[in-house]
């Protein structure tokens, strides 16, 4: 058996490989990867999707020019060139990033095997190398749960990890689940053409959302694809007369019922029902460390892992293993803060948990930060809180663009006009938040924001500045 001793050992090559700064030059470290490098948002998260996203918004441009007297025709969709495009660029950059760490550096070993946590600081590859370190991070990620229904396991049956890589554009796509994946899924294929079928469970899409950005959405949603709510997928089998399959889908609670059943075709199934963190991946439970029953690995303020309630000294996770949000922007937060605090033990730094926002990449686009107007009256009373909802169409980028569904709503205190929140569906949603990112992040009020600072017009922007100042806060009403 190979002993290997580091002074930082990582599991995980997605956020974790940033851990690796120029101040372990002159050190020992090992970083394992069970998988491709380079983690999930760079091979199969964030960037692919959304590198996917950006032509199927070109396929649908369209509509909007007609609404503007422009007549336009997509001609035609090229599925492979699509995929080689996104894929020649992440493949080559993946490889790149994993020659540098296994043949590059003097100073780093790269495992690329699943290795399991043994005690707090050795872990076991599945060679048998044991590697002892003095600092150790798990960084682990998370994972496409798959749900139990009969034929998931069929080749047409896809996770977001798969379906990027078909060989064709599936015709027909099935696409089971209603949050994020679903939802960018669903509006990258039917953007693109295929006919798009979204089953949930629910009476809505993005339940997570504030209830009327969530049932905008959903109705925005069902105008362009075909939206089964209320509704299961009880099984799925090949459909013997070609290469796809058959799903039978029943309402949702009604249990096994072969006369409701409704049976479709489909050449291609995405299953999108949530992601798990990896920690069983490690032995997280065996090393005896604190989860969470959402199976997260639990830490404190500056990302110390937890055993028995008490941070283990030298032991930091961060990322989807152990953050309740599984965004690529906190697991990168939480690796710088983990990056310094493993460089000064004495001097540790905490992780942000405020005014974390977040974007679904559908059509239309979705944004959130803080609280929504529901979760807000939960925390400081119903009769404390102003909210604006703000039609683009009410702006003048919203007439030159003749919209007509996006809407940006902000939350607030009404008592001293703190911004609690704000949800947007739309044309760059995602860029309109951040705006009030920025002033929940740096303790700026709704009057502030809007009255103390140029807003250029007639930019999009103007939608925010209209949302605060339709609050209800100290100060409104005044130039
Ligand atoms: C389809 C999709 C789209 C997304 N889009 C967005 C987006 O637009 N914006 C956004 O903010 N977030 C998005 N996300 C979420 C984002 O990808 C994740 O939050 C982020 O990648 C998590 O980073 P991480 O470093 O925690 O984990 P990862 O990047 O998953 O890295 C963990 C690595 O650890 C490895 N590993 C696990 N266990 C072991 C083990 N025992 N031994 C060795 N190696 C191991 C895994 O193979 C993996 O490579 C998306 C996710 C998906 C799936
Ligand atoms: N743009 C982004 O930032 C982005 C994009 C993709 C993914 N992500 C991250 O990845 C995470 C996982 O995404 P996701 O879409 O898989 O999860 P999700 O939690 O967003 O949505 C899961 C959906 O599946 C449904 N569901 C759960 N169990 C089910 C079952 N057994 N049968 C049918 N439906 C079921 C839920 O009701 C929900 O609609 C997200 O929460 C997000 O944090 C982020």
């Amino acid at each position: 058996m190979r002993t290997l001793t580091a002074d930082l050992a990582i599991i995980g090559s997605g956020s974790g490989n940033s851990l690796i700064t120029p101040f372990w030059d002159d050190r020992r470290v090992v970083i394992a990867e069970r998988g491709v490098f380079g983690g999930t948002c760079l091979n199969a998260g964030c960037i692919p999707t959304k590198m996917y996203v950006r032509p199927a918004a070109l396929a649908r441009t369209p509509e909007e020019a007609a609404r503007l007297g422009v007549t336009m025709r997509t001609e035609s969709v090229d599925w492979p060139a699509i995929r080689d495009r996104i894929f020649g660029r992440i493949d080559a950059i993946s490889a790149a990033g994993e020659r540098y760490r296994a043949e590059e550096l003097d100073n780093v070993e790269l495992i690329s095997q699943q290795v399991r946590l043994d005690g707090t600081h050795a872990l076991l590859a599945e060679d048998g190398t044991r590697i002892e370190a003095e600092q150790l991070v798990i960084a682990a990620g998370s994972r496409a749960v798959i749900p139990e229904i009969e034929g998931v396991e069929l080749p047409q049956v896809h996770t977001s990890d798969t379906i990027m890589r078909l060989a064709e554009q599936p015709r027909r796509v099935l696409v089971i689940g209603g949050g994020y994946i679903a939802c960018e899924f669903a509006a990258i294929f039917s953007g693109l053409g295929s006919e798009v079928v979204q089953v949930v469970r629910g009476d809505r899409l993005m339940r997570a959302l504030d209830g009327e950005i969530s049932a905008a959405f959903t109705a925005e949603a069902a105008r362009q694809w075909e939206l089964r709510l209320g509704c299961v997928v009880q099984r799925i089998a090949e459909a013997g007369d070609g290469p796809g399959v058959v799903a039978e889908l029943v309402p949702a609670g009604a249990g096994a019922d072969e006369a409701a059943a409704e049976r479709l075709g489909f050449d291609a199934v995405l299953v999108a029902v949530g992601r798990i963190p990896n920690s069983d991946l490690v032995g997280a439970a065996e090393a005896g460390l604190d989860l969470h029953p959402d199976g997260r690995i639990a830490v404190d303020g500056f990302q110390r892992v937890l055993r028995g309630g008490e941070p283990v000294p030298g032991l930091y996770a961060l990322g989807d293993v152990s953050s309740p949000h599984q965004l690529k922007h906190v697991a990168n937060h939480e690796a710088r803060v983990v990056a310094h605090n493993l460089e000064h033990p004495g001097d540790l730094r905490a992780s942000r948990q405020e005014a974390v926002p977040a974007a679904v990449f559908s059509s239309p686009e979705l944004a959130r930060v803080g609280l929504s107007e529901e979760e807000a009256g939960a925390r400081i009373g119903a009769e404390h809180v102003t909210v604006k909802t703000q039609r683009y169409g009410d702006t003048a980028y919203g007439w030159a663009m003749e919209d007509q569904s996006g809407i940006f709503k902000v939350v607030a205190d009404r008592r001293d006009g703190r911004i609690l929140g704000a949800q947007a569906m739309g044309y760059q949603a995602s860029n309109l938040v951040q705006a009030v990112v920025m002033a929940m992040s740096f303790g700026i009020d709704a009057h502030r924001a809007a009255r103390g600072q140029y807003w250029i017009h007639p930019a999009l922007m103007e939608v925010v500045e209209n949302a605060l100042l339709g609050l209800d806060v100290p100060g409104s009403g005044e130039l």
